[in-house]
């Protein structure tokens, strides 16, 4: 099973993606944890990324679809994954066609969690107070003014997919305002639905 899961900062594509993980034994590829884990390795990718995603931007289409392309050829994608946080521009999303279609493979449905804008620079700030009670590093964006401009670009860059996966007929639309458990739910009915 190859899903997308698409929606804003703090739509909770990563909490959804990691339950999925755990269901279906199918791989998680965030390119935001993967770029993180660039910048922290101080590749060479790492320190072109690094003042981009500080500042809420998106890293490059090249940067990023080579990530992918080299991640999904590794044996743990044999069975599928779940791309969250890409593709996040139009032309993500063509790349992640080619590079599916040159290996034979193709997309079963992309997810996207509908939520409201309010509710989210809520959730990304408690996101953030939660890391630090906790002693963990509290992510550089995760904050009022950088959410802002992650959700600029996500409305300029990566909410245009939405018309482009409805037009291709792979669109799922889920309600992300609900319960953590209730989303979850709400995934688990379309995949059940597109994988049988
Ligand atoms: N597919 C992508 N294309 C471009 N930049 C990306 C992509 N995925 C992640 N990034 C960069 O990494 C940052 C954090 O990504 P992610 O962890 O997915 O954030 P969020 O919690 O905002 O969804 C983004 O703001 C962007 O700079």
């Amino acid at each position: 099973m190859k899903l997308i899961l698409l929606g804003p900062p703090g739509a909770g594509k990563g909490t959804q993606a990691q339950r999925l993980v755990e269901k279906h034994g199918i791989p998680q590829l965030s390119t935001g944890d993967m770029l993180r884990a660039a910048v922290k390795a101080e590749t060479e990718v790492g320190k072109r990324a690094k003042a981009v995603m500080d500042a809420g931007e998106l890293v490059s289409d090249e940067i990023v679809n080579a990530i992918v392309a080299e991640r999904i050829d590794q044996d743990d994608c044999a069975k599928g994954f779940i791309l969250d946080g890409y593709p996040r521009t139009l032309a993500q999303a063509d790349a992640v066609a080619d590079m599916l279609a040159e290996r034979g493979l193709h997309l079963d449905v992309v997810i996207e969690l509908v939520v409201d804008d309010k509710a989210l620079v809520g959730r990304i700030l408690k996101r953030a107070e939660e890391a630090h009670a906790a002693g963990q590093p509290v992510r550089k964006d995760d904050n009022a003014e950088v959410f802002e401009e992650r959700l600029r670009e996500y409305y300029k860059k990566t909410a245009p997919l939405i018309g482009y996966y409805y037009a291709n007929d792979l669109l799922k639309q889920v309600d992300g305002m609900a319960d953590m458990d209730d989303v979850t739910a709400q995934i688990e009915a379309v995949l059940a639905a597109v994988t049988h």
